[in-house]
């Protein structure tokens, strides 16, 4: 089975692959559409792409194109602890408090935001399209006062020097994932958890239609991990919302809360319902 990630290697979604699918061929894409897109057009079987920050909270651009586009369902989640690291080109290691530039993946950027602001008031903040490619891109310019942050991993593959390990502003900094199959997947860890994710979009205008979704779970004492509200990019005051339920899908009282969701005139969309998957 081949699998498309966000790459380049090393990144921490390669992480959340390698821990949890060892046999998959892994095929790298620079962003989360063309890793989407390479399991439509059947390039790869399955898509591996981030989802949920602990401390940055969702992925737009991974939620957005769930909703918006066709997609093949999500199949797993899989949580990774996320310890991001300020590396150097080991040239610039003896300097390294006078660089002038820093880059990483603006989750990653995000979730050193202090470290950042007390150590470079000077350097200037770039954004690239990954951790791991930031990293890859320090150590392919010896020349540059330039740093990344980026995981462990991603300091061993490129041969970069940790200066200062440990750099995110919170400890308890962990990231979702999720994979997406037409197929069934076979993952290498046991699951701790069946859950399922759902887009509700509400009909317009209708006083109290969120309360009657969220009770036509309540009553049924269906638990709910996450609600979040997207803008439908339709205009101001226009959302969509995607549930989290921590049930599986085929559930008796989930099927008829979503039926019953459905006849109050919402629509609802599923993404899939999938193990959860946490590595240690
Ligand atoms: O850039 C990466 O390494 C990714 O896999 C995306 C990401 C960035 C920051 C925290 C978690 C995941």
């Amino acid at each position: 089975m081949k699998a498309a990630y966000l790459g380049p290697e090393a990144t921490f979604t390669d992480i959340a692959v390698q821990s949890i699918f060892p046999n998959v061929e892994r095929i790298a894409y620079k962003t989360i559409p063309e890793c989407l897109e390479a399991v439509k057009e059947k390039k790869v079987e399955m898509a591996v792409v981030p989802f949920e920050n602990a401390l940055e909270g969702s992925v737009h651009l991974t939620v957005d194109y769930l909703y918006h586009e066709e997609n093949p369902p999500i199949r797993g989640e899989i949580i990774v602890p996320i310890e991001q690291h300020f590396m150097v080109h080991p040239a610039q290691a003896n300097d390294w408090q006078e660089v002038e530039k820093i880059v990483s993946h603006p989750h990653a950027l995000a979730q050193c935001h202090k470290f950042l602001h007390h150590e470079f008031r000077r350097a200037t903040i770039e954004q690239m399209t990954s951790t791991a490619a930031a990293a890859k891109f320090v150590s392919e310019h010896p020349e540059l006062k330039w740093g990344a942050i980026a995981n462990e991993l991603a300091a061993q593959q490129y041969d970069l020097t940790i200066v200062k390990a440990n750099v995110h502003d919170y400890l308890f900094n962990h990231t979702r994932f999720i994979a997406l199959s037409y197929e069934e997947i076979d993952a290498k860890a046991s699951s701790t958890l069946q859950k399922s994710t759902i887009m509700v979009t509400l009909p317009a205008d209708r006083a109290g239609a969120l309360h009657q979704v969220l009770s036509a779970f309540a009553w049924r004492q269906i638990n709910l991990s996450k609600l979040e509200s997207r803008p439908l990019k339709t205009g101001l005051g226009n959302y969509f919302f995607m549930i989290d339920i921590n049930h599986p899908i085929e559930d008796v009282l989930v099927q008829y809360a979503l039926k019953e969701i459905e006849a109050l005139g919402c629509e609802v969309k599923v993404l899939g319902s999938y193990s959860s998957f946490l590595v240690k």
